[in-house]
């Protein structure tokens, strides 16, 4: 069922320009990628690591490995504090022993599919440090958490709800605002 759009946020080459400029603050946070690696949050934290991936391949030359976590948010009451991340598959064929991880997702809200996804990396390596890059952070975190990198900060009503489309999956590039009609 879609939703009414209140307003557009991104076209595509809005994110292609956010996607460009969080890749060179990466480049530049960790003063060169050799320890870099990506961990994309399914589904659409993956295509945007991706693109980060492509776009520093042209900046530094280099692929950085890049690995995929799946985290459904699983509603058991109609209360947000009912919330629970559910880990259903980690795909990470690499060690991120010592490595930097870049944890990517399209939109952060609450916090909780990204503390799941730390809890997950945790049980797979000791990393030397994890760092989160999100499209859209839309504010009314639960938990203290917070982005390194953000494409776009858009405040919110806790009634909207932040559309990604992602051309990989969706077949277009937008990100919109929708009114959730209870
Ligand atoms: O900070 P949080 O409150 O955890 O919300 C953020 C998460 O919610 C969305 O996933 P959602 O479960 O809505 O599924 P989707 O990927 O199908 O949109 C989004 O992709 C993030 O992973
Ligand atoms: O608004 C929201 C909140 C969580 N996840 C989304 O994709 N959009």
């Amino acid at each position: 069922m879609s939703l009414p759009v209140k307003a557009h946020l991104m076209d595509s080459e809005g994110i292609r320009r956010a996607i460009t400029r969080i890749a060179h603050e990466i480049v530049e946070k960790n003063q060169g990628v050799e320890e870099l690696v990506f961990v994309g949050i399914r589904r659409r934290g993956v295509p945007l690591a991706q693109r980060l991936r492509e776009k520093i391949a042209d900046i530094e030359g280099l692929q950085i490995p890049l690995g995929a976590l799946d985290i459904t948010l699983y509603r058991d009451d109609l209360t947000t504090l009912h919330v629970q991340p559910l880990i259903h598959k980690t795909e990470v064929p690499f060690s991120i022993d010592g490595k930097i991880v870049v944890l990517v997702d399209d939109v952060l809200y609450t916090g909780r599919t990204v503390r799941a996804a730390l809890d997950a990396l945790m049980d797979i390596g000791r990393p030397q440090a994890i760092q989160l890059a999100v499209l859209i952070d839309r504010g009314h975190r639960e938990l203290p958490i917070r982005a390194d990198f953000v494409g776009k900060n858009v405040p919110t009503a806790k009634k909207e709800n932040i559309s990604v489309r992602l051309q990989e999956i969706d077949g277009d590039d937008v990100v919109s605002i929708q009114e959730i009609s209870f």
